[in-house]
């Protein structure tokens, strides 16, 4: 179904408090308060972030107009001491001509036919995972999801599993998420940058854990080492699995990273070593900073968001027996106890409206905001400029208007049979536009074929008690997901 262009008539929102504005009620609940902005004043609302003003749109032709102007008519957001820490000036802080190149150096790496390349690594991902679970067993659902993607990401993307540095990254990177998180939600988003507080200790030493880690990862690749085993750098053997025929870092013969030889970038299409042998118009590098903001940000973009959706799915499916039954039925007819390969991924259809449904309520990404430059308009109207203009998945994806019983878990709805017209951009998980995410697509194959790989052997058993999402960075379960194993008959 396509939308039509509706006028944008904006109104005031609550008041704020001096100075503050909305800041406190926004800190204290974000997923009420902007719901509250749809429900009780409209589809186009005023508010102030602090001393920022704000418009907060709901309606998807807006939210449309905003996705496919922001890269030319807005600015990036620049507030958020801890997350420009973390990223730095990579692909997803970067504008214009620079954001253009950093885009298209990592784009090669997530393209349809790399992501097709990375299925089996995938499976076999997961597979080493289930490997470990015993029927009975007790699994923290977030973490075993997070040791399963993160593996992914650094075996295709990196062509390195990190070997003993998987966990000081992925801890320090869960240290990372939580402060950007209470950063967002609080007045400190507003504090100068010189100013140290115990929070950002805890955040510059985690980013120290983290720039660590994947400068081992480069020095690897830069000895042409083919995996990040510690070779010499003081810690012990990784002790990890080979790569043996997964497929994965560029092993379909892609042509390498433009292959010029430099310091054991050569032959392989993998990020990094596209990044080691990137070079400007002027025949330059990136500089270590760049390689590390891009890694970073690849790495952190591309494992915490899919293994946040995979938490929510597990959560969704052990609350609804009859979904959960649908599914196994299905990876029995189509996979008959066999692992899924990439040619399954189109016949997994319910897997995949089960994905897509488990994005619509649990977005992982919930924010998407641009400020206003001059000229912005939006319906017609013209926007002030440096206007902070917000929309957000948490509020679109569970709006009745759009989704009949927005609050149920209805992979159906998603039928090609089904009788719901879901508006275009009322499901944008993973925003949209020109600055759309790059590895929508490995995401969302990772999602269904780690899902269907681990359905198939174990059920995951969790209390029937609601959890509630606490949106960070990413909108996380509020408390772990202690989940009980049980085979599958
Ligand atoms: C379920 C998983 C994922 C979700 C929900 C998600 C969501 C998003 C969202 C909402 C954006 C911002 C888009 C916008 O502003 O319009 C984004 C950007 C981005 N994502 Fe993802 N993402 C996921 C997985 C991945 C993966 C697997 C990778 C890499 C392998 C990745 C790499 C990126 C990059 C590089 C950007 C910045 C793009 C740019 O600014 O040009 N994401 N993602």
């Amino acid at each position: 179904m396509t939308t039509r262009s509706v006028p944008l008539t904006p109104v005031p929102g609550p008041r704020g408090l001096p100075v503050l504005g909305n800041l406190p009620e926004f800190g204290r609940d974000p997923l009420a308060f902007l719901t509250r902005l749809r429900d009780e004043f409209g589809d186009a609302v005023r508010w102030s972030l602090g001393p920022r003003q704000s418009l907060f749109l709901s309606r998807p032709e807006h939210i449309a107009e905003l996705l496919a102007a922001r890269e030319h008519t807005y600015d990036i957001l620049e507030i958020g001491w801890a997350f420009r820490r973390v990223v730095g000036r990579s692909v997803i802080m970067s504008k214009g001509d620079d954001w253009r190149r950093k885009r298209s150096l990592v784009q090669p790496t997530v393209r349809p036919r790399q992501v097709k390349a990375y299925a089996a690594t995938m499976v076999d991902c997961a597979r080493s995972a289930a490997g470990r679970w015993q029927d009975g067993d007790r699994i923290d659902v977030r973490r075993e999801m997070a040791l399963i993607t993160q593996r992914v990401v650094l075996r295709c993307l990196f062509g390195n599993d990190l070997g003993d540095g998987t966990g000081a990254l992925a801890e320090a990177m869960n240290v990372a998420e939580r402060e950007i998180g209470a950063e967002l939600r609080g007045v400190s988003l507003f504090l100068p940058g010189w100013l140290t507080t115990p929070a950002r200790r805890r955040l510059l030493a985690a980013v120290a854990t983290i720039d660590a880690e994947v400068h081992r990862l480069i020095r690897a690749r830069l000895r042409g080492e083919p995996r990040g085993g510690d070779g010499g750098e003081g810690r012990g053997g990784d002790g990890g699995e080979g790569r043996g025929g997964e497929g994965g870092g560029g092993a379909d013969g892609d042509g390498g990273a433009d292959g010029d030889g430099d310091g054991g970038a050569e032959n392989r299409d993998d990020l990094l070593s596209r990044l080691l042998a990137a070079r400007d118009e002027d025949g330059r590098p990136l500089s270590p900073q760049e390689v590390r903001d891009e890694a970073v940000t690849l790495w952190a973009a591309g494992h915490e968001t899919t293994s946040t959706a995979l938490t929510w799915t597990w959560y969704l499916l052990s609350a609804s027996p009859s979904v959960r039954d649908r599914l196994e039925a299905e990876l029995d007819r189509v996979l008959a106890g066999r692992p899924p390969t990439i040619d399954d991924y189109d016949r997994l259809t319910w897997t995949q409206q089960i994905v897509k449904e488990a994005l619509r309520l649990y977005p992982p990404a919930w924010l998407v905001a641009g400020v206003a430059r001059e000229g912005a308009t939006l319906g017609g109207t013209r926007i002030p400029a440096r206007t902070i203009v917000w929309c957000s998945q948490w509020t679109t994806h569970r709006d009745p208007r759009w989704f009949p019983r927005p609050e149920a878990f209805r992979p159906e709805r998603w039928g090609d049979d089904s009788p719901d017209a879901v508006p275009d951009h009322a499901w944008y998980p993973f925003g949209g536009g020109q600055r759309t995410c790059l590895g929508a697509r490995f995401a969302q194959v990772e999602a269904v074929l780690v899902l269907a790989t681990l359905a198939q052997r174990f059920r995951l058993d969790l209390p029937a008690t609601e959890v509630s999402p606490r949106p960070g960075l990413l909108i996380q379960p509020s408390a772990p997901l202690l989940a009980t194993l049980r085979a599958v008959p």
